[in-house]
């Protein structure tokens, strides 16, 4: 077991957190990065959401679930991949996926597992402290944990937390920028073959 696992507080079976993945320096130029990709409004059933993404690596179109490859990851992802691999302890090349994010004043993220296509989710968060809240159906209501988010931080999700507890981040008056990396899963695997 990992020495910070031993002493982290008591989180769900699956989620790890580690606060400052990067410098300060390092989060500014993510956070220029980011800025000059070609951020699209997210859509789900023809809603255009508020928050604005980019994926590379793998898409996954929430409107036609039209799921596939798409642009590799750029040069510039590499090495903040390549950190978020050795904190989730994955061969960095399993981490096929990386979404950019950017949530404008008034933007979140609704309750939601990730796509089943996924299997680890690794996200970075950057700018401001976020809640990640999450939330577990029990009979007659829900189990529930918020998580803090400090900028920089990193964080973890399989197992239960990523297959059993939904998560999602309230709308903010602030500007924040995330960076999510993802493996397949052996679903997503298998449609690849298909
Ligand atoms: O912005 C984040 O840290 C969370 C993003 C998220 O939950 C997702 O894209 O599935
Ligand atoms: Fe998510």
């Amino acid at each position: 077991m990992l020495q910070d696992d031993l002493f982290a507080p008591p989180l769900a079976s699956g989620l790890r957190l580690q606060p400052e993945l990067v410098t300060p320096e390092a989060e500014r130029a993510l956070i220029a990065r980011i800025d000059e990709v070609e951020l699209t409004p997210f859509r789900f059933q023809g809603w255009l959401g508020k928050r604005v993404t980019a994926s590379f690596g793998w898409r996954y179109d929430f409107d036609s679930a039209d799921f596939g490859p798409t642009t590799p990851l750029p040069e510039w992802l590499l090495p903040v991949r390549a950190a978020a691999a050795g904190f989730a302890g994955l061969p960095a090349d399993d981490l096929v996926q990386a979404l950019l994010i950017r949530y404008d004043p008034g933007a979140g993220i609704g309750w939601h597992r990730d796509r089943p296509v996924f299997e680890h989710v690794v996200g970075i968060s950057l700018g401001v402290p976020a809640t990640l809240r999450f939330r577990r159906r029990k009979p007659g209501g829900f189990d529930r944990m918020n998580v803090l988010l400090p900028p920089r931080s990193i964080y973890h999700l399989s197992g239960e937390a990523r297959h059993l507890w939904e998560h999602s981040i309230a709308e903010m008056d602030v500007t924040r920028w995330s960076i999510t990396f993802r493996s397949l899963s052996a679903k997503g695997l298998a449609a690849l073959r298909r």
